[in-house]
């Protein structure tokens, strides 16, 4: 038996030892699909152990970046709690999160996912967590608009310059209409800063990852377009400081062409916010020097029991996966109205499970999966790259960068890199990154 201490404790839950666990992130009253397929999860699962008890705790969104330090330097985070990659190696490194490598061998699934997807959760070799989705970014388009701007769907624009070109004509349409979008709140204008900056080929750290590195040519580029679009285009609509659920509404209301994002926005849109989504589609990051690799997943608390440890890692590896169950049972979510076909989680890679899990999402699809080919096809060339350290810190300052250039038509972005860079090498040099 092991305790936490570097030893294996493969022995299963004992069947007769009753378990609570507290689990983040279910899905809120307004994803009603989402919810209701976790609370058949829940069900089923339970009944297999009756001895455990999820109860799930909802929030949205599940992360407010503005509050969730606090949450977990204030211990209230659930015993089974929602991280974003950006946030797991400072949790680690803080003694936040419980070692699960003892009790690893309740998920069955876990020796197939992707090593690359593995290594966000692991440190010095020891296990903290498992995920529960992977995205790359790309552009997100509105291909019903396209039409009506004359613009071919099936060619969306692959560098910034013709992304500025298509958005004056999309924006032309007038009554509202946005040509391109992009948050700037909540530390995702700092998220998609970076996005774009890879786009151009441009880094936001140093190699070491010591430095910034985004005070660069490929990042006055970035900020020169959107001044560019807002200001002297009026291609990006007026209002400002805007974060994913605005921008999914403007898109689910024909009232958006463009913007960035993952190809789960197609879920968000349609079940939330009531969209078609054969009106989208989605194509490479333009420029395709680089794109950003994200996503999600759980960590334990470092309060956690054993037994919780393995209740929980039983329920993730039964409801986040398993090829055919939870949130990989893509028959039940055609059922449920719910879009399939996009091309993600891609939580195994190439193996034989990840080809599984492939067949499964193809044999279910309701959505035009040829819409999201484009994307699909770059996925393999476009280089992928994960997040920065202390990216959320990052996020923060560069948010405000953004704000400045969408709402001040006079904002020197020199000044404003400048600035940017010198309070995130602080951060950096604080957290000895
Ligand atoms: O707040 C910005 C952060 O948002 C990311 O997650 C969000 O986008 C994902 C892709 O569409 C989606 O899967 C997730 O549910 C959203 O919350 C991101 O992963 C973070 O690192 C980023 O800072």
């Amino acid at each position: 038996g092991g305790n936490g201490s570097g030893g294996k404790d493969t022995a299963p839950l004992d069947a007769g030892t009753k378990v609570s666990i507290t689990v983040g992130c279910m899905p809120a009253k307004s994803q009603a699909a989402q919810r209701k397929e976790w609370l058949e999860d829940v069900a089923a699962f339970q009944k297999l152990h009756p001895n455990i008890t999820v109860e799930g705790k909802d929030a949205f969104p599940c992360i407010d970046p503005n509050t969730f330090q606090a949450k977990l330097a204030g211990g209230q985070m659930e015993d089974v709690y929602y991280v974003y990659f950006t946030d797991v190696r400072g949790i680690i490194a803080n003694g936040q999160a419980a070692d699960i490598t003892p009790y690893i061998g309740q998920s069955k699934e876990y020796p197939n996912l992707d090593p690359a997807v593995e290594k966000v959760f692991k440190n010095g070799g020891k296990v903290y967590g498992l995920p529960r989705q992977n995205y790359s970014m790309g552009l997100f388009y509105n291909r019903t608009l396209f039409k009506k701007a004359g613009l071919d769907p099936e060619r969306p624009p692959t560098t910034w310059a013709e992304v500025r070109e298509d958005a004056k004509k999309i924006s032309a349409l007038g009554d509202g209409t946005v040509g391109y979008a992009e948050f700037s709140a909540k530390n995702q204008g700092g998220w998609h800063f970076a996005t774009s900056i890879y786009s151009q080929g441009g880094d936001m750290v140093t190699a070491d990852g010591k430095k910034t590195a985004f005070n660069s040519p490929q990042g006055k580029a970035v900020l020169q377009n959107l001044k560019d679009m807002r200001w002297t285009d009026d291609s990006m609509g007026s209002k400002q400081l805007l974060v994913d659920a605005d921008v999914q509404r403007m898109m689910a209301a024909g009232k958006l062409g463009m913007y960035l994002g993952a190809p789960d926005n197609a879920t968000a849109l349609v079940d939330q916010f009531k969209g078609k989504y054969e009106d989208y589609g989605m194509a490479p990051i333009p420029g395709s020097a680089g794109t950003l690799m994200g996503g999600d997943g759980y960590l334990f608390s470092p309060k956690a029991s054993p037994e919780k440890i393995k209740a929980g890692l039983m329920w993730l590896d039964y409801a986040m996966l398993t090829p055919g169950q939870g949130q990989l049972n893509y028959a039940r979510a055609a059922k449920d109205g719910r879009p399939v076909g996009i091309p993600q989680p891609k939580l195994f890679g190439q193996n034989a499970v990840g080809q599984q899990d492939r067949q499964l999402r193809a044999d279910a699809a309701n959505l035009p999966v040829a819409n999201f080919k484009p994307y699909e096809d770059a996925y393999g060339k476009v280089p992928g790259k994960l997040e920065p350290p202390q990216a959320q810190q990052l996020y923060t300052i560069l948010d405000s960068v953004v704000q400045a250039v969408l709402t001040r038509r006079d904002a020197n972005i020199d000044q404003l890199l400048a600035d940017a860079q010198k309070k995130a090498d602080a951060a950096l040099a604080r957290s000895g990154s």
